[in-house]
């Protein structure tokens, strides 16, 4: 039975255009199979980046009655077109993109109400800034939240359940974003330790190319879970060295993305790993993946700030020598086992 007060409004992306060729395209009348009602206010929600977590944000939004318009650079839309009237702008450009667009769009005129919503897990080559970070000096005035969790795009387009969560320091705008992309399939939760949440997403990256290692090399159950919690012990301590809150990391932002991502062969940083075990170079690799695996480049980042910062990380050190090719894997996992003795906790 069709309730008609149960009826929204939904942005359909049409598959013979370019997905950002769409912007707030065909709507139809259809009923709320989310189980949502039409928003009584609906926000206007600009995404920056037509890649697979962009376009599956922007379809939930889009299936909650929002005004959702959607850009890439391939898009025929200009970015002013879309960035105009905007309650929010989500980027999920990938991290190598990320200054790139902020300096377009940086003398926009974007209202001071305006919210950046930052979906990217890596960190900025340069300067070692995270996404928010970057967003945040280029808007200083303007409210930034990050949007993390154990997320993987392809099963979030199936309509499966998922949870995430939105982390700023300006809970207003965390609790306006959490209204904007809740709904009965996709649970949201704030939390004001923005960097945390955005440091377990992008660190849990590199634990899951050794994870993908680790399952290529049919290593056994036993040792998945040992790397999986000493990763998290790595993550800890770098996000403690950055001023993230320790128990951040014990949430879905961290050990939920590590479980999510370490476990499955949707993710494209697992992806390396496994490949690298299985005998192909890193450049063959990434030459037919599809997507991106940041973790590639977040690994290069965080050696850079452990040898300036000395922090041990021993794991993600493995997984830079192997992606440098200084090391086979079998190498690597011997080199992890052979380490100095130890307490479990020293820090
Ligand atoms: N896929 C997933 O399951 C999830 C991904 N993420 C994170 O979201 C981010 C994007 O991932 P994903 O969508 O999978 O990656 P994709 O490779 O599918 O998409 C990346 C997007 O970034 C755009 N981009 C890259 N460089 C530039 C640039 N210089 N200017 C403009 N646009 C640019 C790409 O545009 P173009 O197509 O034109 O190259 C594309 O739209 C990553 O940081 C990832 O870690 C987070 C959670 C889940
Ligand atoms: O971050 C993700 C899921 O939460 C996506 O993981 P990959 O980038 O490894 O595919």
């Amino acid at each position: 039975m069709t309730n008609p007060k149960s009826k929204i409004r939904q942005a359909r992306f049409a598959s013979e255009a370019h997905p950002s060729d769409t912007l707030l395209c065909t709507t139809e009348e259809k009923t709320a199979s989310d189980g949502q009602n039409l928003p009584p206010n609906p926000k206007s929600v600009a995404i920056l980046g037509a890649g697979a977590w962009g376009t599956a944000l922007a379809n939930l939004a889009a299936a909650n009655g929002h005004r959702v318009g959607l850009w890439s650079r391939r898009g025929s839309q200009p970015l002013e077109t879309i960035l105009e009237d905007a309650d929010i702008i989500l980027s999920a450009i990938s991290m190598k993109g990320v200054a790139d667009v902020v300096e377009q769009i940086k003398y926009a005129p974007i209202s001071p109400e305006t919210i950046f919503v930052t979906a990217t897990k890596g960190l900025d080559p340069q300067t070692t800034c995270t996404p928010s970070q970057v967003w945040q000096t280029a808007f200083p005035d303007h409210a930034v939240v990050v949007l993390s969790g154990p997320n993987l795009s392809q099963e979030i387009e199936l309509k499966l359940p998922a949870a995430t969560v939105v982390a700023s320091d300006v809970t207003a705008a965390a609790e306006l974003v959490q209204l904007v992309f809740s709904s009965h399939r996709f649970r949201v939760y704030t939390n004001p330790d923005r960097l945390g949440v955005e440091l377990g997403g992008t660190l849990k990256n590199v634990i899951a190319i050794a994870s993908g290692v680790c399952d290529g090399l049919h290593l056994g159950t036993n040792a998945k879970a040992a790397l999986v919690t000493r990763g998290l012990t790595e993550m800890v301590r770098i996000g403690n060295i950055w001023g993230a809150k320790t128990g951040t990391f014990y949430g879905l932002s961290g050990l939920g993305d590590l479980l999510a991502t370490c476990n499955s062969p949707l993710s494209r940083n697992y992806q390396v790993g496994y490949q690298l075990a299985s005998g192909q170079t890193l450049t063959e690799i990434l030459a037919n993946l599809s997507g991106t695996a940041e973790g590639v480049n977040t690994c290069q980042v965080l050696v850079q700030i452990a040898q300036q910062k000395n922090i041990v990380i021993p794991i993600t050190e493995q997984v830079y020598r192997l992606l440098q090719g200084e090391v086979t894997p079998r190498q690597a996992l011997d080199e992890l086992m052979l380490r100095d003795m130890k307490p479990e906790y020293n820090d």
